[in-house]
């Protein structure tokens, strides 16, 4: 969109661009987009029908909020940022905290007074933080005095895992986000892992994504986190377990490197019934690991260190999201593990994000980008990569793992990135 469109233009193209999303889903016979809780969660299905849908509700995207910040105006714009981001969040630590959510029923209403006696939060801050997240349609007010959930925040009744992503962001990242000046001072523009904000934040010297999902802070959150990552949007596990050819590996073994509580391996266990599966990671997440019983002959759980060698020899090893979260060499040091158990031929596959330029992105796909890349490295001092950052990590990983191609599976924010182990190279 270009910086000089008027008002007229811009109200325009978003009217053009709603007429003709609301069409195509009346045509397809999908609910029109609603903040009620009873109309679900509004998902628009993958597949190439559903193309043009997509790309009317990216452009409405897009446009809306370039409207927005336009009639709001620089000054207002600008001085109303960083106030409304900080009290966005304080509205949502009451609400998570205090479990506020978890007073309101979902097909009726409760007074603040009931919510406030009900979570020991006072009435005043109770109105406080349920009217601010009001102002973003998370719950409303049908009538003066009385909440009700609207679709967006019934998911914290209604899905756990979103629940632990709420609260992995507001009890693991949002304190390394108020440490930030302080890491600067203390560390300056060092990449050492243990040199992030969250280990600022937590006073400790371990590797940051290690003491999180260990579970140091918060408990067995961070899973869950990650499980809800798995099932929405742009990361949700489906683009890759349909978009890359997984029965290439016929009955053979995948061994998912630091696989969390095994969300994909599961997928795809379910999809592809001759593969066997080891999801391997750290011990805490073992704990919660647990495959639905009928494929717990192909797939089941190893605690392993990713930067001790690799025991087991398989036919490909997954990282979805494993190396964002680490500075290059400790990248590199990740992958080099794999190597002594490789044989000719095997894959290592990683999901992860492969950075575009700017302007080859819609605008909600930049903002996107640029939050999970200043998440990396502020909690983690780990990064996003480009394709060429992405070269580099193999390269200096052993000469004779080779990038082979990179499959993005549309609307997916990762990429499947495939590495080759040549053994004669
Ligand atoms: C961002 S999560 C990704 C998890 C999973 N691959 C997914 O996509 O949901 C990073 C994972 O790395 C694991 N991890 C961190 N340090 C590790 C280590 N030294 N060895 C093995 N796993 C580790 C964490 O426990 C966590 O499950």
């Amino acid at each position: 969109m270009s910086q000089s469109q008027s008002l007229k233009e811009i109200a325009a193209s978003i009217s053009a661009n709603a007429s003709s999303l609301s069409e195509l889903i009346e045509a397809k016979g999908l609910p029109q987009p609603s903040f009620s809780v009873s109309d679900g969660q509004q998902t628009i299905p993958d597949g190439k029908e559903f193309e043009q849908l997509h790309a009317s509700r990216t452009a409405i995207r897009e446009q809306a909020q370039i409207l927005l910040d336009l009639v709001t105006g620089p000054v207002e714009h600008a001085t109303t940022w960083s106030i409304y981001n900080n009290h966005d969040t304080s509205a949502l630590v009451f609400i998570y905290h205090c479990k506020l959510y978890q007073y309101i029923p979902l097909d009726g209403t409760a007074t603040f007074e009931e919510i406030a006696t009900k979570s020991g939060l006072d009435v005043h801050r109770t109105r406080l933080a349920l009217r601010h997240a009001m102002t973003r349609r998370f719950f409303y007010e049908p009538q003066p005095g009385h909440v009700a959930h609207t679709a967006a925040s019934a998911l914290l009744v209604k899905e756990p895992d979103f629940v632990d992503f709420l609260g992995h962001q507001l009890g693991d990242t949002l304190p390394a986000v108020a440490n930030l000046s302080k890491t600067i001072d203390k560390y300056g523009n060092s990449r050492e892992p243990n040199h992030s904000a969250t280990n600022v934040a937590f006073e400790t010297d371990e590797n940051p994504m290690s003491f999180i999902a260990a579970g140091a802070v918060s408990g067995p959150r961070f899973s869950g986190a990650m499980r809800w990552a798995g099932k929405t949007g742009s990361l949700d596990d489906s683009h890759i377990v349909e978009n890359y050819p997984w029965d290439d590996f016929g009955d053979g073994m995948i061994v998912d490197v630091a696989g969390g509580t095994g969300h994909l391996s599961i997928s795809l266990a379910q999809r592809y019934p001759k593969l066997k599966f080891i999801v391997q990671d750290l011990p805490q997440q073992g704990k919660e690991f647990s495959a639905p019983s009928h494929l717990q002959d192909r797939i089941q759980f190893m605690a392993h260190d990713m930067f001790q060698p690799q025991p087991v020899t398989a036919d490909a090893y997954i990282l979805r999201l494993i190396c964002h979260d680490w500075p290059d060499e400790a990248s590199s040091q990740i992958l080099r593990q794999l190597v002594p158990a490789m044989r000719d031929g095997a894959r290592i596959l990683l999901i992860e994000a492969v950075m575009l330029e700017p302007n080859r992105v819609s605008e909600p796909e930049r903002r996107f980008y640029s939050t999970t890349a200043l998440h990396m490295a502020v909690a983690y001092n780990g990064k996003e990569r480009t394709e060429a950052e992405w070269e580099n990590i193999v390269r200096n990983a052993d000469a004779r793992l080779k990038l082979n191609r990179i499959l993005t599976p549309r609307r997916s924010h990762c990429s499947v990135i495939e590495v080759v182990f040549h053994a004669g190279a």
